[in-house]
């Protein structure tokens, strides 16, 4: 273990026996993300939706988007420049809503939110469901960085739980680690949590994980996001926090809150930063 000089709340001594991960910009490029995932929606959304149009699932996936634009159109009412201003979704309870306009609006509203890099619950479940298929036709391969599955080991061996917790739903997370480029990693993984438990900028989402899991005090728990404000919200909650700046992420705007963090470009880097339990 070696100390760090950063002004953070992190006492580098606590023992660490579990470490709850982001995905995308962690365990996981943007750019698979960006040019890999989200494209394969865009292109397969019209065919899905024809295909599975009936189905409990996809209905399921329609009332949770249609209960997304209402709470959205009431939150407007409220607020001047509403920051979501989504399309419309016909009420597809209607009993003589009209089918193909009932569909150009879930279109219309599904594509607007992935424009917006939105995270709802709801936009999540859909693209969930709907990796599926091209995971399991080789369509899609789930990328993870070169070290991840040597540092999966590495806990493993040492009796450390790995969780994962992302905006991505936890069928898109368990997809992506079930078919990534170095084979399953999911006996890896103890636990995954999505947006269903909270938003991943509140603090009271992570205090909720780790009562969920339940292995001792906050500062038994080490956090790894690309994202300042998730870092922020996990600190509030009280755990250790590691912000992951890897080359290929966009740089961090606000360069005063991020001295405030540890820092790794690799989780490599974490076995000398942090005294886990062995
Ligand atoms: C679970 S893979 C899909 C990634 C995704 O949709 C996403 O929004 C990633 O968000 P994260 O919280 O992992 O940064
Ligand atoms: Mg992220």
């Amino acid at each position: 273990m070696t100390s760090n000089n950063n002004n953070n709340n992190n006492n580098n001594n606590n023992i660490i026996n579990t470490v709850i991960l982001d995905i995308e910009g962690t365990t996981t490029p943007i750019s698979f993300v960006h040019d890999v995932l989200f494209p394969y929606i865009r292109e397969n959304l019209v065919k899905h939706i024809n295909r599975k149009w009936g189905s409990e699932e996809l209905k399921q996936d329609i009332k949770e988007l249609y209960n997304l634009y209402l709470e959205d159109n009431k939150a407007s009412e409220l607020v001047v420049n509403n920051q979501f201003n989504t399309p419309e979704i016909l009420n597809p309870d209607e009993e003589n809503v009209d089918e193909e306009k009932l569909i150009e609006s879930i279109i219309r509203n599904v594509i607007y939110q992935m424009d917006n890099d939105r995270k709802s619950t709801a936009l999540k479940q859909l693209q969930g469901h709907m990796w599926l298929e091209g995971y399991e036709k080789e369509l899609i391969k789930g990328i993870v960085f070169p070290e991840v599955p040597k540092a999966f080991e590495n806990w493993k061996l040492n009796h450390i739980d790995i969780y994962i917790y992302s905006s991505g739903s936890i069928a898109a997370q368990k997809l992506l680690f079930n078919y990534s480029n170095f084979g399953s990693l999911l006996p890896y993984i103890k636990g995954h949590f999505d947006t269903t438990i909270g938003g991943k900028l509140h603090p009271s989402s992570y205090e909720k994980i780790l009562s969920t899991i339940n292995n001792g005090s906050p500062n038994n728990y080490l956090f790894v996001t690309d994202s300042i404000l998730e870092a922020k919200a996990a600190r509030e909650a009280g755990l250790n926090v590691c912000l992951s700046v890897r080359d290929s992420n966009p740089p961090i705007v606000d360069r005063q809150l991020l001295t405030t963090f540890d820092q790794v470009s690799s989780f490599d880097q974490l076995f000398n930063k942090y005294n886990f339990k062995n």
